[in-house]
């Protein structure tokens, strides 16, 4: 039986009031699902996180940051630094989600340092990568999710494999105005990355999971989670509410468990 991760990032919505309901009203609906069964996790914004750290079960719920400084301290306006998230005592940070790549211009070799910083400070390293639609109509979405994978884990050892973690997010598909993949489509996809995973990180690669996200819905979250390649689910929009998540997450248990997960 293998565990099956269901994860949101809030992105910029839900303050430090809603988050803090968000979480308890997600932890007492789930509660009663095994945690061998399922690794839950929320990236809450960064105002909310003291919080949220203060008030949730971190056995049921795993809490991160949506960003991470790779820099200890200095001249970095406006950043945070792994020490500061370390002070929250938080699980894990992610790095490279798409409206950081794509909104603010953030580089491979940036999310690498975040990569290789967060790896190096205790947390588990949520990194996402994801082809572009112009990328898609060119053919060329397996060499650009290759060449993430080689920069954004540049300098990863094998050692540090159990703390890595991969969101295939398609940036076409994620979003209001994104277009879920087909579970056909992720699933090939999810089987380039772990090819590339076992390529830089030996066996280890092979463990490491990966997530799918990108308009993830109650509709079509049970065939996604049925494929063999995908590991878990990245939710945004419609996880947001409680009770949709609870019963997202119920049904695609139930269907990866008949499917043989
Ligand atoms: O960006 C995402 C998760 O990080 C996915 O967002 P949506 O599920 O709203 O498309």
């Amino acid at each position: 039986m293998k565990k099956i991760y269901f994860g949101t990032n809030l992105k910029m919505y839900k303050d430090i009031r809603e988050t803090k309901r968000y979480l308890s009203d997600l932890e007492a609906r789930t509660r009663d699902i095994s945690r061998a069964e399922i690794e839950l996790f929320v990236l809450p914004s960064f105002t909310s996180l003291p919080d949220a750290c203060r008030n949730t079960d971190r056995r049921l719920i795993r809490l991160g940051a949506q960003n991470m400084c790779w820099e200890e301290q200095g001249q970095f306006t406006g950043e945070v630094s792994p020490l500061m998230l370390q002070e929250l005592g938080l699980d894990l940070v992610m790095a490279g989600h798409s409206e950081r790549r794509h909104v603010f211009r953030e580089t491979d070799k940036e999310e690498n340092c975040k990569v290789r910083s967060a790896l190096e400070h205790g947390f588990t390293a949520l990194l996402c990568i994801g082809e572009t639609a112009e990328e898609k109509e060119c053919g060329l979405s397996d060499a650009s999710l290759r060449g993430q994978l080689l920069a954004g884990l540049d300098g990863i050892w094998p050692g540090q494999a159990p703390d890595l973690w991969i969101a295939y997010e398609p940036v076409w598909a994620i979003g209001v105005e994104g277009v879920p993949a087909t579970a056909e489509y992720a699933a090939e996809k999810h089987r380039v990355i772990r090819c590339c995973l076992k390529a830089l990180l030996g066996e280890a690669g092979a463990q490491v999971p990966i997530l799918y996200g990108g308009s993830v819905n109650p509709d079509n979250a049970d065939e996604f989670i049925t494929c063999a390649e995908i590991d878990g689910m990245f939710v945004g929009r419609s996880a947001w509410q409680a009770q949709t998540f609870e019963k997202m997450i119920r049904s695609a248990l139930a269907a990866a468990r008949r499917a043989g997960k």
